[in-house]
């Protein structure tokens, strides 16, 4: 039997925890590969009966959890109550949600899941309990470090993927102004260098084609609204060239796009976090899937977040969340030759 996938609880409060329960509910429907949550039993029997799903629980092992996942949403404990009603963070929130998220990635790490697929945690309520890492994307980098060559976390590259459209910000979580004064030749070449690697081993694209934007309106204009395009981003692209990467650009963000545009590459480099994210949550908000690349483990998540304002209402859409599961099977099975 395939090893399953472990699913993580996300914020309790957030909308993590019904999506759970509403994917399993389409596992046969969407053909969905088998998977397990992470998280405290009791918070998924309370959500479900909140929403009236009828969903049978069943607490597991990781060894278990596949062969239960036909019959029941298989559950594998955190050794940590998670009590937070839906749309209200309680001070169990950021202990369940980090537990959650250690342990799956214990679990890929000693062969009892093949990736692992994180519901969204809502950040600011980890910051507040002390969390130091800006997201996941860069938590789940520490987590692989003990997997790496000198212990050393590896530069976790943040993609957002979907049929229409994938986008990889450069720099990740960051303000600004610090998101600008952290852009440098080096960062681009290493990002584009991981996104290459991963489109060919991943998802089977041969040459993939990198459109880099630039970071100034019109990029840059020759110089005259700015000059990171001929200071660091052309540079890095001349030097992506040289190793035989398809990277073109600076491009101008604002017509980066529109569909002819979107056909003209495989994933586009951007220069912050936005830049790349408002167009893919625009163009795909229901399919995108967030991926994690550069880690030794296969890492996604749906694009969205906690959604408080509906958690516990029964509006909260699963399809990100399905999304996120396939491609994260899809990207863990062994690569064909
Ligand atoms: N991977 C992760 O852990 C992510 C976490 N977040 C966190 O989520 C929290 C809330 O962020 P927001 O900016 O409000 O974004 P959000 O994605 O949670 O919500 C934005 C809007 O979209 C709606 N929405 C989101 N997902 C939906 C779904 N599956 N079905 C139906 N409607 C949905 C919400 O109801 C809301 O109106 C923040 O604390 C942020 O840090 C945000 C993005 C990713
Ligand atoms: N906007 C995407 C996002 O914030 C996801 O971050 P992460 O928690 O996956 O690192």
């Amino acid at each position: 039997m395939p090893l399953p996938l472990v699913l993580t609880l996300g914020e309790p409060a957030g909308i993590g925890p019904e999506l759970a329960l509403l994917a399993w509910l389409q596992r046969s429907a969407e053909k969905l590969p088998a998977f397990y949550l992470r998280g405290d039993i009791e918070l998924l029997r309370k959500r479900a009966a909140q929403l009236q799903l009828n969903v049978p629980l069943a607490e597991v092992t990781p060894q278990h959890a596949a062969s239960a996942f036909p019959e029941a949403l298989p559950v594998v404990p955190i050794g940590q109550p998670a009590t937070a009603a839906a749309g209200v963070p309680d001070g169990t929130s950021a202990a369940a949600a980090i537990a959650s998220i250690r342990l799956a990635v214990e679990d890929v790490q000693a062969g009892r899941a093949s990736a692992v697929v994180t519901n969204p945690i809502a950040k600011s309520v980890l910051y507040q309990a002390g969390f130091a890492h800006p997201g996941h994307t860069e938590f789940l980098a520490e987590l692989a470090a003990s997997q790496c060559p000198d212990q050393r976390a590896p530069q976790p590259v943040m993609m957002l993927w979907s049929a229409a459209l994938a986008v990889v910000p450069v720099t990740i979580h960051r303000p600004l102004r610090d998101a600008i004064t952290d852009l440098s030749s080096e960062l681009i070449v290493s990002t584009a260098r991981i996104v290459n690697a991963a489109l060919r081993r991943h998802l089977a694209i041969a040459t993939p084609r990198l459109a880099i934007s630039g970071l100034n309106p019109h990029a840059g204009e020759d110089g005259g609204l700015g000059t990171e395009e001929q200071t660091i981003i052309t540079p890095a692209i001349e030097q992506l060239r040289r190793e035989g990467i398809d990277a073109r650009g600076p491009l101008p963000a604002d017509t980066l796009f529109h569909d002819a545009a979107r056909r003209s590459y495989d994933c586009a480099l951007c220069m912050y976090h936005d830049q790349a994210l408002i167009p893919i949550k625009t163009l795909a908000f229901d399919r995108a899937v967030n991926v994690t690349l550069g880690l030794p483990f296969v890492r996604t998540s749906p694009d969205h977040g906690t959604a408080f304002d509906i958690a516990g209402t029964g509006r909260a859409n699963p399809s990100s969340l399905i999304e996120a599961l396939r491609l994260a099977a899809r990207m863990a099975a062994p690569a064909r030759s």
